[in-house]
C-alpha cells in the first residue's frame, strides 16, 4: 500500500444532491432533503483510494472564494493539496436522486475560465510532483481556457517521470489524448466513445463495434476499462478480455460510481493484484457507492462484502 497515487481534477465541483423521490420532468416536485459535497472526479478518485488506505495527493485547479469545503475534505481524508487556486469560484453542479425510479440526473456547468499562466503554473507544479508518484488519475472534464491537448501534455509528463497513467474523461479531450500514445488505461463507456467516434454512433450492431473499436484503441493505450452501469464492465488488455459481472443492488445515486470504479481498479493495480481481481475490486468499490447519495466519497466503506457477488470471465485472444 505504501505506493503513492496522484489525482488531477482540472476542473472540480460542488455537488447539491437532491433527493426527489419519484422525479417528474415538466411538474413540480418534492425534494425530500439536500446535501452539499465537494467533489469533481479526480477529487472523487482520490478520497476512495484514501479510504482504502492508499497514499494520495490531489492537484488541478480550485476557485479561491469557495475553496473552504474543499480544504475541509482534504484535511478529513488525508489528501495532500498540490492544487493551483484560480480567483473565483469552483463550479456548483446539481444532482437529482430518485430512489424510486433509482435514477439519478445530472447537471453539470461548465466552470471557471482558466488563464494561460495558470495552465503554465500547473504545468510546471506537475512536472516537479510527478516522479514521487506510483500512478497519474487525470480525471473530468476541461474548464474553458484548458485545450484539448492538456491531458496528453500531462500524461507525457507523467510517463517520462516513470508514472502509470489512468484518464476518465471525455469528448475531445479524451480522443487528442489517446492520440499521443502517454495513455496506459481509459475508462471510458459507451456513450462517451459514441460522442467522439463515428463508427460506434453508427453501428447497428454497438457492442461488435465497440469491441473492433477497442482493439484498434489498443495500439495507443495498454487497457480499456469499458464500464457498463448496472451490466457490469469489460477490460480489454493486449491479447485478453475480461468481464466483471455487477452485483444486483438498489441504488441510491450513480454519481461518483465511474469514479470508484477506477478508484478501486488503479488502486489493485498499484497494489499488484492481477487484472481480473482488479476488476473484481474496481466493481466491488463501485457497488458500495452506489448504496449511498451523495458524491465525495468520504463515507465510502472498502467494500469487501460485495466481492463474492462479482463473477469474472478472462478470455485470452491469440497474438
Ligand atoms: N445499477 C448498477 N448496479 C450495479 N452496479 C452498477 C450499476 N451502475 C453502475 N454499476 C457499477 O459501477 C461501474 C461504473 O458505473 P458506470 O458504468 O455507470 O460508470 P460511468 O458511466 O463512468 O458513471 P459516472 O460518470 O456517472 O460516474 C459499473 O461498471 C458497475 O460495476
Ligand atoms: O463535468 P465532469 O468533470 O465530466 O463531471 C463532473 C462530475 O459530474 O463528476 C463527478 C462524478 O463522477 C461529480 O462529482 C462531478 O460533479
Amino acid at each position: 500500500m505504501s505506493k503513492k497515487i496522484l489525482t488531477v481534477t482540472l476542473n472540480p465541483a460542488i455537488d447539491y444532491t437532491v433527493i426527489v423521490p419519484g422525479f417528474a420532468v415538466d411538474s413540480v416536485n418534492r425534494a425530500e432533503s439536500g446535501r452539499r459535497d465537494p467533489g469533481g472526479k479526480g477529487i472523487n478518485v482520490a478520497t476512495a483510494l484514501s479510504r482504502g488506505g492508499f497514499d494520495v495527493a490531489v492537484t488541478g485547479f480550485l476557485g479561491k472564494e469557495n475553496a473552504l469545503i474543499f480544504r475541509d475534505h482534504f484535511t478529513k481524508n488525508s489528501l495532500e493539496d498540490h492544487f493551483v487556486y484560480v480567483e473565483g469560484s469552483t463550479r456548483e453542479g446539481i444532482k437529482i436522486a430518485d430512489p424510486e425510479g433509482e435514477i439519478t440526473t445530472d447537471i453539470n456547468f461548465p466552470g471557471f475560465m482558466i488563464e494561460k499562466k495558470q495552465i503554465d503554473e500547473l504545468l510546471d507544479k506537475f512536472g516537479k510532483l510527478a516522479s514521487g508518484f506510483h500512478s497519474v488519475i487525470l480525471s473530468g472534464s476541461l474548464p474553458p481556457g484548458v485545450p484539448d491537448s492538456f491531458y496528453g501534455d500531462l500524461a507525457k509528463i507523467a510517463r517520462e517521470a516513470g508514472c502509470f497513467v489512468a484518464l476518465d474523461t471525455s469528448r475531445m479531450a479524451l480522443k487528442a489524448a489517446v492520440e499521443t500514445g502517454a495513455i496506459n488505461l481509459i475508462k471510458p463507456n459507451i456513450d462517451e466513445l459514441a460522442e467522439i467516434y463515428e463508427e460506434i454512433r453508427q453501428a447497428t450492431d454497438r457492442p461488435r463495434a465497440v469491441d473492433a473499436l477497442s482493439l484498434k484503441l489498443l495500439e495507443k493505450v495498454d487497457m480499456i476499462a469499458l464500464s457498463l452501469g448496472e451490466e457490469g464492465s469489460r477490460l480489454y488488455g493486449r491479447g485478453y478480455t475480461i468481464d466483471a459481472s455487477a452485483p444486483a443492488i438498489k441504488v441510491k445515486s450513480t454519481v461518483g460510481a465511474g469514479d470508484t470504479f477506477l478508484a478501486g481498479f488503479a488502486g489493485a493495480l498499484a497494489s499488484g493484484l492481477e487484472k481480473g481481481d482488479a476488476l473484481k475490486q474496481a466493481a466491488s468499490w463501485a457497488a458500495s457507492k452506489l448504496t449511498m447519495y451523495g458524491s465525495g466519497l468520504s463515507e465510502v466503506q472498502p467494500p469487501a462484502s460485495f466481492l463474492d457477488k462479482i463473477k469474472i470471465k478472462i478470455e485470452q485472444r491469440g497474438a
